[in-house]
């Protein structure tokens, strides 16, 4: 799915894409500051990643990708005033990340973070628009998510993806980020003109998602099929850049606040139907997925490839 009309000047993106692409250009040692190592305290927040360190996918080629992440940080968030940072209840304080010295960004030139925040801002916005249009569109009142939304685990991913050459790494499919599907309610995606982007259809081909100038590809995660009872699906995806072109994106991996908890959305189930999947807390939610991913790695439980991720997310 895509969005068009989103009211996101087109200059916010490019600028913040021109920023990451110098940074992800500079010099390894520049960008290494910026990578944790998890050894900092910091819930999940893991900065740079260098190349050949990520593998989403066992099945396919390690990921031929360099990414700078970070989660949501209310002190970035445009509806929240400073003095409101010093009143964050205990329970959702507890799950966000305002403690840590600015990282990632204090370790990241301004060149970069400044366009980069600039249009996270403004997906924060757009984004809190969309969850209304979603709430009429599940049967709720137009305000029925905003709370869950007052502080959201927005987390981002940029992503840089050097082309790649070869089709096949030792007999893997080689990728430039493997097949999955986000965890969260849903995705937007800003990638830039080069391509790569793909999509698995209910028939199990993979479409392209072609780079449409000025949209947004929206993908629905784990979490919003889960509460929409399985009529929203999980969109599973992936990256091929075979351009001979660099390429990037931007991921806004948008949930509800991980102190939150939702089950199946009463407003969605038709008379007599089940609720397919029980009610589970946002932040045992990521746990969960996180430990379901470290089983397919270790080539644990009944997970085959011929069962997608999200098949098992219940
Ligand atoms: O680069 C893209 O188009 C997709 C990125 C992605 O799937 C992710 O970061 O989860
Ligand atoms: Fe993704």
């Amino acid at each position: 799915m895509y969005i068009s009309h989103h009211g996101i000047p087109l200059s916010l993106f490019q600028t913040a894409r021109n920023a990451s692409l110098d940074w992800f250009r500079s010099p390894r040692e520049a960008k290494l500051p910026a990578n944790t190592n998890n050894s900092l305290k910091n819930k999940g927040v893991v900065g740079y990643r260098p190349r050949q360190t990520q593998h989403i996918n066992p099945w396919e080629s390690v990921d031929v990708r360099e990414s700078f992440s970070w989660r949501y940080d209310p002190a970035y968030d445009p509806l929240h005033s400073p003095s409101d940072l010093d009143n964050i209840p205990d329970e959702v304080k507890r799950y966000i990340d305002h403690d840590n010295d600015g990282f990632p960004w204090s370790r990241t030139p301004k060149e970069f973070s400044g366009p980069v925040i600039e249009l996270y801002q403004a997906v924060l916005k757009l984004g809190r628009e969309l969850v209304r249009v979603m709430a009429l569109a599940l049967g709720l009142e137009e305000d029925g998510l905003d709370g869950r939304f007052e502080f959201p685990d927005v987390g981002v991913a940029v992503n840089y993806y050097p082309p790649i050459a070869a089709t096949k790494e030792e007999g893997k499919e080689k990728v430039s980020i493997g097949s999955h599907t986000d965890f969260q309610l849903f995705t937007l995606l800003y990638q830039d003109s080069v391509g790569g982007l793909q999509v698995l259809d209910r028939e199990g081909q993979w479409l392209n998602a072609r780079p449409v100038e000025g949209t947004l590809v929206v993908n629905f995660g784990d979490y919003m099929q889960r509460i929409t009872n399985g009529k929203w699906v999980s969109t599973v995806h992936r990256v091929v850049n075979n351009s001979g072109r660099e390429r990037l994106s931007m991921a806004f991996f948008w949930g509800f606040g991980l102190h939150e908890r939702c089950g199946v959305l009463d407003s969605v189930l038709e008379e007599g139907e089940e609720k397919k999947y029980d009610e589970v807390g946002c932040w045992e939610w990521v746990q969960r997925r996180i430990e379901m991913m470290r089983e397919v790695k270790k080539g644990l439980g009944n997970i085959t490839p011929e069962k997608p991720l999200s098949m098992h997310s219940q």
